[in-house]
């Protein structure tokens, strides 16, 4: 592993120099590696390992939308393409990405194909961490192993395509044949991370939780509508409030944050605003400090779990979230927005 100092903390990370993807396929070259699910993860990790030259194959349920979109990406019925349980037998490593909830309910029927000597991969701590409450408990003769990137299965094939990857995490709970830890990183080299940082699988879960409730989805939201409403109240019209909160900050100011840091983004902005973001970023940080306490508490005592499960075993659970992702839709910033962005110069009609 190689040390590399993260702003003066020596993290021991495997990079992509010191396991390259031949040394990946050799340790995976016996390997049947079944993708169980082709949601969002599934197809994104799946289409990088077998462009890398792994032997891949996908389980997923035949009267789906997703079964014709893998045949849409090339997976073929009977050769690539099977029923889960049947990809299940044949797998050797079991890619377990079905939904969370849907990994709950499949898990009687998984469990049945884990002989000695597979290993179950994961890429989110959840099943396992909560198992209290999801009944995810592997048999012991099987490697356990997880990789997580951290972004979504769209990025991780965008990015890959691009000759560019998504940092992820890797964690062993079980490592029954000894070869466990060798064929996770080999598997989170082979879905095209950057570098791999190890955690275990109760930190890979708190922290996802916590990052997707919080400044990488639910905070960033609240914090748009707020700037948003308050600026709508003063009198300021939709294009104005939709610029100066969202379109200035992924159009301009995040890619430099991305590229450089964030005072590399400050130090490219006009003084007045560098002096007003230092005056308030500490009053941000403050006003919200106590709701990140909250939601990681939430997260750490299993609540967010609960509720999870709760809300997405039930059997319109889709039915509701695509009522409440169309209200999000609707609302007047995310219209706004579309307008906004049917106005960008690339997305003008060429004359
Ligand atoms: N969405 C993402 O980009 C990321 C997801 N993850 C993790 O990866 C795993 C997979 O997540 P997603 O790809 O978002 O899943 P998803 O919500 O897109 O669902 C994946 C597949 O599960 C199937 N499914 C759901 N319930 C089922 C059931 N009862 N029986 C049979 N099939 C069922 C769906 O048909 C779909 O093909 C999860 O553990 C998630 O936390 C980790 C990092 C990012
Ligand atoms: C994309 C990702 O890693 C998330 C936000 O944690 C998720 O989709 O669960
Ligand atoms: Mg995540
Ligand atoms: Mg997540």
């Amino acid at each position: 592993m190689a040390k590399i100092n993260f702003g003066g903390v020596v993290e021991e990370v495997v990079t992509r120099e010191e396991f390259p993807l031949d040394k990946a396929r050799e340790v995976l070259k016996d390997e049947t590696v079944a993708i169980i699910g082709y949601g969002v993860q599934g197809p994104g990790q799946a289409l990088n390992l077998r462009d890398n030259g792994i032997n891949v194959i996908i389980g997923q349920r035949k009267d789906s939308k997703t079964w014709d979109k893998a045949i849409a990406d090339g997976w073929v019925p009977g050769v690539t393409l099977f029923e889960i349980e049947e990809a299940a037998e044949k797998g050797t490593i079991i890619q377990y990405l079905l939904s969370d909830a849907g990994q709950i309910a499949l898990w009687p029927t998984i469990k049945k194909y884990l002989t000695p000597g597979k290993a179950l991969y994961f890429s989110h701590g959840f099943g396992i961490t909560y198992k209290e409450q999801t009944g995810i408990i592997p048999p012991a003769d099987v490697d356990v192993i997880l990789v997580a990137p951290k972004g979504s299965g769209t990025s991780l094939r965008r990015l890959f395509l691009a000759g560019k990857g998504l940092n992820s995490s890797f964690a062993i709970h079980q490592d029954a044949t000894g070869k466990g830890r060798t064929r996770a990183i080999a598997l989170g080299i082979g879905v095209g991370s950057g570098y791999l940082f190890e955690t275990d699988f109760r930190k890979e879960v708190y922290s996802d939780l916590t990052g997707e409730r919080g400044t990488l989805m639910g905070a960033i939201a609240g914090i748009f509508e707020a700037q948003y409403n308050t600026l709508r109240r003063n009198g300021h019209s939709p294009s104005e409030a939709f610029n100066e909160t969202v379109e200035e900050l992924t159009q301009s100011l995040m890619p430099l944050v991305a590229e450089n840091g964030m005072d590399w983004m400050y130090a490219n902005c006009s003084t007045t605003a560098q002096r007003g973001a230092l005056d308030w970023k500490g009053r941000f940080r403050d006003a919200t400090q106590p709701v990140f306490d909250e939601l990681y508490e939430s997260v750490a005592s299993g609540k967010e779990a609960e509720r999870t499960i709760k809300l997405n075993s039930q059997p319109d659970y889709r039915v509701k979230l695509e009522a409440e992702l169309k209200t999000l839709h609707d609302s007047e910033i995310w219209q706004a927005g579309q307008a906004v962005r049917s106005l960008r110069p690339e997305n003008q009609p060429e004359k």
